[in-house]
């Protein structure tokens, strides 16, 4: 065998070799060099650049592309292997880059109960510190290296949206840098229009420079209780009642296990008092992973209460990367394995994407499927057998969120809140003929069902067709507001399966 073709061959089939004894190492060292870095930045911050220094080299840099690069729109220069998504950037390379990466928490503001940070802060930086002063957010999100801006600029949700709506409904205000580099801020008293067209334009009507986010006092515990269920009708009624019950529930999460078996988790953040009995800790290394953790009770067949420290259980997805990591190290929830090495995990996401060979891509874009469906919560049994004909993945990740009705591009089709349902299927489809035209139906059934789809992995779906999807009247309005037409893309440029690959 040629050396290349050998070398390709191991990095394929024993990748775990090459993440295990290179990946790991290096994600240990980049842990260290980040704790490093934080120690010298903060001695630096007192005589280095400010918030509003770093600002305003940004519009100098805008400034100067106006001038020098009129006719190529821009794009944040945050490299594709950095972010949260399976695709690369292709759009990247011919776009003009701008350096957008300010990541500082800028305030925390008791009174007013916000807090104000810079947007590629990721939340595993953001949430533990807000803990400490006693603070969370409302929608806490569960994988350590998303982002406020991406998740804002895409869309995020967590298990207490079905009380808080998705990400950006936490946030109150945002400032930008526009086309021309005019700062600008926006809320819902400032500038509302453009305060409603930001959230899921990617990046298409300027460069965020911060954010507020609202800030809840943090409790200690979650109390976690898990109902495994074994009726698909059932689980659905039970799902919508629980949703419905937000004196008792902060946090609502359901894992398919099968088309008919599924764990309900109802969580509430609490203090806990004497009574308090079984604490997990569940994000101590040596745990097993959650979704294996939560599947016991499916055996077992028995209901289940459980308290769990709130920062474990923020993060309770982000060892195991829901179940992706299995596929990377199959023996990554194997006892040993845990107590040696699960201090370490997971491997960190941008290495893991940094060195992903062309073949492993390739293979990935052929027999794997990620992807988010956002439906309404009616549509729940109708969903899983349909996912179950065209994919049968499983775990499948069930999320109830509630949309508002609005003008932005993501809103509810009601004149009311309406409660929906977000679907997430990860791993290798378990039938025999999967095909990219597989995962275009399925995206066109989301969109005959009046649902949405998260963009991250990109979309198959036509410009006619998306533009159905996602409302784009007040959106088109701003871009010609914000001079947007020559010097940003579309949404839609930036999301379609040609430029994400
Ligand atoms: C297609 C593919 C993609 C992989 N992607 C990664 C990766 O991104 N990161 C990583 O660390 N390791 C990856 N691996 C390595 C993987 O963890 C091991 O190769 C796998 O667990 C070996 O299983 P097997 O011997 O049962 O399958 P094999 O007999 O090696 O494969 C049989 C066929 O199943 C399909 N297949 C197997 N595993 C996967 C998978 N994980 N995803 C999609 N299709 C698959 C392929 O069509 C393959 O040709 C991948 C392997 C394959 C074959
Ligand atoms: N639980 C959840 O809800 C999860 C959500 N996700 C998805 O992951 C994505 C977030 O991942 P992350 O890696 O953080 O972000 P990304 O790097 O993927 O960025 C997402 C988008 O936000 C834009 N963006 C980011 N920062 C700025 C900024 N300061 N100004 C203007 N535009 C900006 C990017 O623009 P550009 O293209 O120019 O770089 C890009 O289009 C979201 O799309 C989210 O939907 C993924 C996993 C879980
Ligand atoms: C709305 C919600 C909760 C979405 C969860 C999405 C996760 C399951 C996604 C986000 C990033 C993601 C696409 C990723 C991967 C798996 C699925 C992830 C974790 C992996 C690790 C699969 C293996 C790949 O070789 C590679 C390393 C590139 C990616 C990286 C991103």
């Amino acid at each position: 065998m040629h050396s290349d073709s050998l070398m390709e061959y191991i990095l394929v089939n024993y990748r775990w070799v090459f993440v295990v004894f290179f990946l790991l190492p290096c994600t240990l060292i980049g842990k260290v060099w980040a704790t490093f870095e934080k120690s010298l930045w903060s001695r630096r911050r007192h005589t280095g650049l400010d918030h509003q220094k770093k600002v305003e080299n940004i519009q100098l840099e805008i400034r100067h592309r106006n001038v020098y690069a009129p006719n190529r729109v821009m794009c944040t220069a945050r490299p594709s292997w950095r972010s949260m998504t399976l695709a690369e950037m292709t759009y990247k390379k011919c776009m003009f880059n701008i350096n957008v990466h300010l990541d500082e928490m800028i305030s925390i503001d008791s009174h007013n109960r916000t807090v104000r940070v810079e947007p590629s802060i990721t939340v595993g930086q953001l949430i533990p510190i807000l803990i400490q002063s006693g603070w969370t957010v409302p929608v806490a999100l569960e994988l350590e290296d998303l982002t406020i801006g991406g998740l804002v600029m895409g869309i995020g949700l967590e298990s207490s949206s079905f009380k808080f709506g998705l990400f950006h409904k936490t946030c109150t205000r945002y400032e930008l840098i526009t086309a021309d580099g005019d700062l600008i801020t926006c809320s819902e008293a400032e500038n509302p229009d453009v305060f409603e067209s930001i959230p899921f334009s990617y990046g298409t009507l300027g460069f965020l420079t911060a954010i507020d986010i609202t800030i809840i006092p943090a409790k200690k515990y979650v109390r976690l209780q898990y109902r495994p269920i074994s009726s698909l009708e059932k689980i659905q009624s039970c799902l919508i009642s629980e949703t419905l019950d937000t004196e008792n529930n902060d946090f609502v999460e359901l894992l398919m296990y099968s088309k008919d078996e599924g764990v309900l988790m109802t969580g509430k953040m609490t203090d806990g008092d004497q009574s308090t009995k079984y604490i997990n800790e569940i994000g101590r290394f040596y745990k097993p992973w959650f979704f294996k953790h939560v599947e016991s009770f499916l055996l077992s067949q028995k209901n289940a209460e459980e308290y769990i420290p709130l920062k474990d259980y923020y993060f309770r997805h982000n060892n195991s990367l829901f179940w992706e990591v299995q596929d990377i190290i199959p023996f990554g929830n194997h006892p040993v394995f845990r107590y040696l090495l699960g201090w370490i995990m997971p491997a960190k996401v941008a290495l893991l994407k940094l060195t992903q060979t062309d073949t492993i891509k390739r293979l990935y874009n052929e027999h794997h499927f990620i992807d988010d469906f956002i439906l309404p919560i009616s549509c729940l049994k109708k969903s899983v057998e349909k996912f179950h004909k065209h994919l049968n993945i499983y775990p499948i990740w069930v999320c109830p969120t509630v949309l508002n009705p609005g003008h932005g591009l993501v809103h509810s089709h009601a004149s009311v809140d309406n409660m929906y349902i977000d679907i997430g299927l990860y791993g290798e489809p378990n039938v025999s003929n999967y095909n990219s035209d597989i995962a275009k139906d399925l995206e066109l059934f989301v969109l005959k069902s009046k649902g949405f789809k998260m963009m991250y992995v990109g979309t198959y779906l036509n410009i006619y067709e998306f533009k159905k999807m996602f409302n784009h009247c007040l959106y088109q309005r701003i871009r010609m507001q914000l001079n947007c037409e020559y010097n940003f893309p579309e949404v839609y440029d930036k999301v379609n399966k040609k430029v994400r690959r």
